[in-house]
């Protein structure tokens, strides 16, 4: 089953079908006691300090409080006045197991927090509009306070402050070290600046019907199992000419290792053929490698395609000024085509056909839209759309998650490891993508597939490595991450943070 990303109007379309089906107070309770098992499960010593807010979020905070006194924890909760006809509910059912709450202030949080063994933020979720009001930015100031003195925070939905469809960092948002995210994801626990406030992010997807939820989905998450079915499945009887061809396009001096690693990354992958095309000396960097130097592009692209056209091909990657050009001619050769780096410019959009697979980074992002870097990190899923209307075929938003975008689909990735911010990390993304349409993928399995497969050798290669993770140890695990992918059965974990992502 996949996951779902929400914004917070889809979230409230939801909520408004749950309503009008009697079912949204059993929503709320399945939501409140997903909290509190979570609490009991991370920070199961000292009272629970809950801070419940006037809408569901707060009253998601109450039907946690009443669980977690039946699980025998020590509660205190301090709570604005419940404006939503269920926060008020669950406030009436807390008091009648017995729990009591109090006026929420700055001096009762402070004094709350002395004692507490952690603070449970039910403030605001998917219904906060920005900006923060004052008193209650004075209250998340406190709570931040008492995080950085070292008390846990765990967020329920998502940290409050934070605007939950933008990846952006809200000044004066709560830092949690733990966010129980309902329903579907939210741009802001997954994306950018933001994210870092959430921590460790936990999906509890609510037992609601799923098309409910996938009709207002902005994009999915992907289970492993599916990506694997996805993944090239040969015959005893495959061999080299039938594992795909493949050529590299790219290369030029000072950043002839770009083509090297997306060669590399193409072997990796299964490619049963791997070719450099480059006007530079390529280093050898395996002699499974094969390498050809050209003198210019204008005499070498015709020639090459009299040669036999193979059955997909990586361009751009460290190209150099040429890159457009040749990009163009490429294209018309109507193969199977992953566009990076230097081919990723504003002047081929409508150059390209629909097995095209384009994967410009946030900065590259940008110039194909001509818009500025931040507004790309800000909403990736809306850049993504926009980068695909633009070029057609399908495009891969790098980062950490990326996004991939195809013409009926939006799908975020899963997993990946911060020690993969390092040079020529896309160069062997793009490589793999061209290895897995050579082997017949589709550009939109292919995107998928790929970047869960690369994501999936980063954490793998990052288990030795960590931060000093290189691409060629990438290249060098993507067969175990192949293995494990196929291995994969059944859900996958949806519990992230440091070290890994999500
Ligand atoms: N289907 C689902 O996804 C499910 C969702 N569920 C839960 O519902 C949550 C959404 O609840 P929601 O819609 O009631 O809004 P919510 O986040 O509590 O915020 C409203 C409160 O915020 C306040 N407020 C707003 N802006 C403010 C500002 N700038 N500065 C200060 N205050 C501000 C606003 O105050 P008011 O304007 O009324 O004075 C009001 O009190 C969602 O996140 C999830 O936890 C679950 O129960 C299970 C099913
Ligand atoms: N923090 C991270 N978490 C997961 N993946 C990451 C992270 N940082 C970078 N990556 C991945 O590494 C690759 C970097 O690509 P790119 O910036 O094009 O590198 P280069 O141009 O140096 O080859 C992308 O696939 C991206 O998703």
């Amino acid at each position: 089953m996949s996951e779902f990303i929400l914004s917070p109007g889809g979230a409230r379309r939801v909520d408004a079908r749950l309503e009008r089906a009697g079912l949204l107070d059993l929503t709320m309770e399945e939501a409140g006691r997903a909290v509190a098992d979570a609490v009991q499960a991370s920070f199961p010593e000292g009272p629970v300090v809950l801070l419940a807010g006037g809408g569901a979020n707060g009253g998601d905070a109450l039907v946690a409080a009443r669980h977690l006194l039946a699980l025998g924890r020590v509660v205190r909760v301090l709570a604005q006045p419940a404006k939503h006809p269920l926060a008020r509910l669950n406030r009436q059912r807390l008091r009648a197991v017995g729990g009591e709450t109090q006026a929420l202030n700055v001096a009762a949080l402070r004094r709350a927090a002395a004692s507490a063994g952690v603070l449970v933020d039910g403030l605001l979720g998917t219904g906060f509009v920005p900006p923060l009001r004052p008193a209650m930015a004075e209250v998340i100031e406190a709570m931040n306070a008492a995080h950085g003195a070292g008390l846990p925070v765990l967020a329920i939905d998502l940290p409050s402050g934070l605007d939950a469809s933008s990846a952006e960092r809200a000044e004066g948002s709560v830092r949690a070290d733990e966010t129980v995210t309902l329903m579907g994801f939210k741009t802001a626990v997954l994306f950018g600046e933001a994210a870092t406030r959430a921590g460790r992010v936990t999906l509890v997807p609510l037992r609601v019907p799923p098309d409910w939820v996938r009709e207002e989905a902005l994009a999915t998450r992907t289970e492993d199992a599916e990506v694997a079915s996805r993944l090239p499945v040969r015959t005893t009887g495959a061999h080299k000419g039938t594992a795909g061809r493949v050529w590299i396009v790219g290369g030029h001096p000072g950043t002839v290792g770009a083509a090297a690693l997306a060669g590399l990354g193409a072997l990796r992958a299964g490619a049963g053929l791997v070719t450099v095309h480059s006007l530079a000396d390529v280093p050898l960097v395996t002699p499974e490698l094969m390498v050809q130097r050209h003198a210019d592009w204008d005499q070498t692209l015709p020639q090459l395609r009299a040669s036999g056209l193979p059955d997909a091909v990586a361009l751009g990657m460290g190209l150099g000024p040429e890159a457009v050009r040749v990009a163009r001619e490429v294209l018309a050769w109507g193969i199977p085509t992953v566009l990076d780096a230097d081919a990723l410019h504003p002047e081929l959009a409508g150059h390209g056909h629909s097995e095209c697979l384009w994967t410009p980074h946030p900065g590259e992002a940008a110039r194909l839209l001509g818009t500025g870097t931040a507004e790309v990190i800000r909403d990736p899923l809306a850049a993504a759309r926009r980068l695909q209307e633009l070029l057609g075929g399908t495009v891969v938003l790098k980062g950490g998650p990326s996004v991939v975008a195809s013409a009926n689909a939006l799908s975020v990735s899963r997993g990946g490891h911060p020690g993969m911010a390092s040079g020529g990390m896309g160069d062997t993304l793009s490589g793999l993508l061209a290895a897995l349409l050579g082997q017949g993928l589709s550009a939109a399995d292919a995107g998928v597939a790929g970047v869960r497969l690369h994501a999936r050798a980063g954490e793998l290669a990052a288990d030795t490595h960590g931060y000093g993770l290189i691409a060629t140890d990438v290249s060098d695990q993507l067969g175990a991450a192949w293995q494990a992918l196929k291995a994969s059965s059944g859900p996958t974990r949806s519990r992230s943070g440091p070290p890994g992502n999500v």
